[in-house]
Parts: C-alpha cells; structure tokens; sequence
C-alpha cells in the first residue's frame, strides 16, 4: 500500500497535526499518511524570506525519507509549493506541492477558479505560481483574508474566510473556489456547504494526487534536469546536505 509523507514546511506543529488529519481524511483506506514538522524553518511562511528559510528543513525531511526508503511519495503542504523541484531532484517518487494539486484540480471543475489565500503580500506569488503551471487562464483572481496564516485559529478567522470566498463566487464568477493556505483546509467541507460552488483544499487534493500516481507506476523523470543533485561540498550550517 501507498506510503505518502506530507511534509508541512513551516515548524508549526499544531498546523503539522490539522494538516496530518485533512490528508489521512481524504486518503484512500489503504495509503499510510505520515506527516512531518521539519526540525529547522520558519514558524509560518507568509514572505520570499519565509519560503526561501523553508525549503532547507524541508528537503531534510525528503532527504531522510529517501534514505530510509519509507516514502513512496510526497506532499509539500504549503500553498507556495517551496523546494518543490529541488525536492523531486532528492526524491525517486513523485513530489507534489498543494498549490499545483489544487489549481489543477479546480481547472476540472470550469472555466476559471478564485483562489483565497492569506496576506496580501502573498498574492503575487499565487499568481506566479499559476502562470509557472500553465494555468493563468484559468485563475481568475487571488484574494487575499489578510490574516495571517497561525492567525487562522483564532476566533472569527473562518468567517472572514468565508466571506473571501463568497465574494469569490459573487464578484468573481468563478466556478470554484482554491483554499489558498494549508491552514485552511479544516475549514474546505464546511466552506463548501455554505457557499454553493466546489471548494478545493490543497491538501486533499495533493495527497489523492500522489496516490494515484503512485498507484500508476508513475514518478518525476530523473533522465536530465530531475536527475540527483551533482556531488559537492556544502559549508556552514548547510554542510550536512552533501548530496552522496
Ligand atoms: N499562502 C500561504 O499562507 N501559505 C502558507 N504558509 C504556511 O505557513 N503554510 C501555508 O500553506
């Protein structure tokens, strides 16, 4: 049976839990859902600083994995997709990130998607990121709740969420609706029922999404730009990642 380990890239491990729980949730009964805290990075990523200070303990976590041959594939469980070509040079399955897994998903679904992300400040980075997957045509808008991602949790969050993506609907026209932060995604079935349009989480989405490949046969092509990482020696606090 499928090994999946979803890989939360911030050090919140609170978030790591919800985010283990939506992925085991959405998983077919018999994939194993690991979920990881990785033991070095931000305590949330809502900047370029926080998504570059990211991917270093993230790639540990598939460093470790790969070494230890426990994971047949990977989800990278935040909605910047951080390290996600670098991590599928270190991985032998596939890597998939919860922005590329949820806007591929919602592009099924109709003619355009509304994304509803975080910070403001965090935009941008959606929209490159939908353009970078071919899937600008598609992405309508990305709205921003502006709270911040561990913000969450706190009273009143979830309405404000929810009234982003029934503004999404209402203003947008779109045919559904992308839940722009993996901390959002214990909010997806509940935002689905109030709002009348499909409603997808990144996580879920990714998770199924390694499943099937997995269950495909299918991994990254590791022929020419995927392949391992050239040998070299790396120095200061980057001196363990020495690829063998
Ligand atoms: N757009 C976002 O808020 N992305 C995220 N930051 C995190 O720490 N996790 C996310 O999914």
């Amino acid at each position: 049976s499928p090994r999946i380990l979803v890989i939360n890239p911030n050090t919140t491990a609170a978030m790591t839990d919800s985010i283990g729980a939506c992925a085991a949730a959405a998983a077919s009964p018999g994939t194993t859902v690991t979920a990881v805290t990785p033991a070095m990075g931000p305590a949330s990523i809502e900047s370029h600083y926080d998504e570059a200070l990211a991917v270093p303990g993230m790639l540990a976590e598939i460093a470790r994995a790969e070494a230890d041959g426990s994971a047949d594939g990977y989800v990278i469980a935040c909605f910047g997709d951080p390290g996600l070509d670098a991590a599928r040079e270190l991985a032998r399955g596939p890597v998939v990130g919860i922005a590329e897994a949820a806007m591929r998903t919602a592009a099924y679904l109709g003619r355009g998607f509304s994304v509803v992300t975080t910070l403001d400040r965090t935009r941008g980075r959606a929209e490159d990121l939908a353009a970078h997957y071919g899937l600008a045509r598609f992405c309508r808008r990305v709205r921003a709740c502006e709270i911040g991602v561990l913000a969450l949790e706190e009273p009143g969050a979830r309405e404000v969420v929810l009234a982003e993506c029934r503004r999404a609907v209402t203003e947008d026209g779109s045919d559904a609706v992308v839940l722009g932060c993996a901390g959002m995604a214990e909010l997806c079935a509940e935002i689905s029922a109030e709002i009348g349009v499909p409603v997808v989480d990144g996580v879920a989405a990714a998770t199924r999404t390694v499943e099937t490949l997995v269950a495909l046969g299918l991994r990254t092509g590791d022929r020419g730009e995927f392949a391992r990482p050239p040998a070299k020696p790396y120095t200061g606090l980057l001196r363990d990642f020495q690829v063998a």
